[in-house]
C-alpha cells in the first residue's frame, strides 16, 4: 500500500489524472473502474479539462461503475448510472455503450449481478479502479461485515451510510435501503486500485484501514492484500495516521519514473 499525502483535492485530482492519462496513452482500450461520491470529482474535472484542452482520448476506453442503488428507475437523477454520466462520461468522448453500471432495476437481481461480473471479465478486467471510502470504512457499498472474498451482489445499507448519502436526495426517506455492489473480491482483481479520501471526517476510517488489522468490520482494510494500491489523502484525512511522516518521506524520495 502506498500512502500519498497531498495538500488538497486539486493536487490529488491532478496526480490521479496523470496516472489515468499515462494508462490511456499506453493502452487506449483501458478499462476504468469508476466511483461515485464527492471524492473522485476532482479527478473527473481534471480529465474532462484534459479532454477539452489536449484532446485526451477515451474513444476506445471502457468503464465499469462500482455500485448502484436498488429500486431507482434508470433515469433517476441520483441513480449511479446517471451520476456517472453527469459527472464524468458525458464530459469526455467515451462511447456510451462502453460505460457499464450494475442494474439495480433488474427483475432478477442475482442474475444481473452475475452478468455484471461476466461483462467485466469479457472486457479483460479493470486496469485502474477509483475508490472513495465511507466514514464506516466501506468501499463500493461493501458495508462492515462484508465477506473479504465477496463478488457483485445485493447489500443492505447501514443507517450511517444512508444518512451520509441523504444530502443527494430530497430526504432520508428517499435513500434506498438496498444496493448492488461489486464485491471486495471483485475490487481486489483490478490491476491498480486508487483510493481517494479527503476531509477530517474520513480520518478515523483512513487510520483504521491503512494501519489497523485486515478485518471485515473495516472493509477497505482488504486493500492491504492488494499488490498495487495507492491511497491518496489530504492533510485532514491523514491526521490520525501514525506513520504519516514516513509516508511523506517515502513519497518525497520516490524516483520520478516510478509513477503512481
Ligand atoms: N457508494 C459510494 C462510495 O463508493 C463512496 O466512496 C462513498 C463516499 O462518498 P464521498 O466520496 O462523497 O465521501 O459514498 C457512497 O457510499
Amino acid at each position: 500500500m502506498e500512502v500519498v499525502i497531498l495538500q488538497g483535492s486539486k493536487q490529488i485530482g491532478q496526480l490521479v489524472a496523470d496516472a489515468i492519462e499515462a494508462l490511456l496513452r499506453r493502452k487506449p482500450t483501458a478499462v476504468l473502474g469508476l466511483a461515485t461520491g464527492s471524492s473522485p470529482l476532482p479527478v473527473y474535472d481534471e480529465l474532462a479539462a484534459r479532454h477539452q484542452r489536449d484532446g485526451l482520448d477515451f474513444s476506445n476506453a471502457h468503464a465499469f461503475a462500482l455500485d448502484e442503488y436498488v429500486g431507482l428507475d434508470h433515469g433517476h437523477p441520483e441513480s449511479y448510472r446517471e451520476v456517472i454520466r453527469r459527472e464524468f462520461t458525458s464530459r469526455v468522448n467515451i462511447a456510451e455503450g462502453n460505460v457499464h453500471t450494475p442494474d439495480g432495476a433488474a427483475a432478477d437481481l442475482p442474475a444481473a449481478c452475475s452478468a455484471y461480473e461476466e461483462a467485466m471479465r469479457a472486457a479483460g478486467g479493470v486496469d485502474l479502479q477509483l475508490l472513495g471510502v465511507g466514514t464506516d470504512g466501506h468501499i463500493g457499498f461493501n458495508e462492515p461485515g462484508s465477506s473479504l472474498a465477496s463478488r457483485t451482489r445485493i447489500k443492505t445499507l447501514i443507517e450511517q451510510t444512508r444518512r451520509d448519502n441523504a444530502r443527494f436526495f430530497g430526504s432520508l426517506a428517499e435513500v434506498p435501503h438496498h444496493v448492488v455492489t461489486q464485491g471486495l473480491g471483485t475490487i481486489l482483481e483490478a490491476r491498480h486500485v486508487v483510493l481517494i479520501a479527503t476531509g477530517a471526517q474520513k480520518a478515523p476510517a483512513v487510520r483504521d484501514f491503512v494501519e489497523g488489522p485486515v478485518a471485515a468490520i473495516c472493509p477497505a482494510s482488504v486493500l492491504q492484500f492488494h499488490p498495487h494500491a495507492t491511497i491518496l489523502v489530504d492533510e485532514a484525512a491523514a491526521s490520525s495516521l501514525k506513520l504519516a511522516d514516513f509516508y511523506r518521506h517515502t513519497y518525497d524520495h520516490k524516483p520520478a519514473w516510478q509513477g503512481l
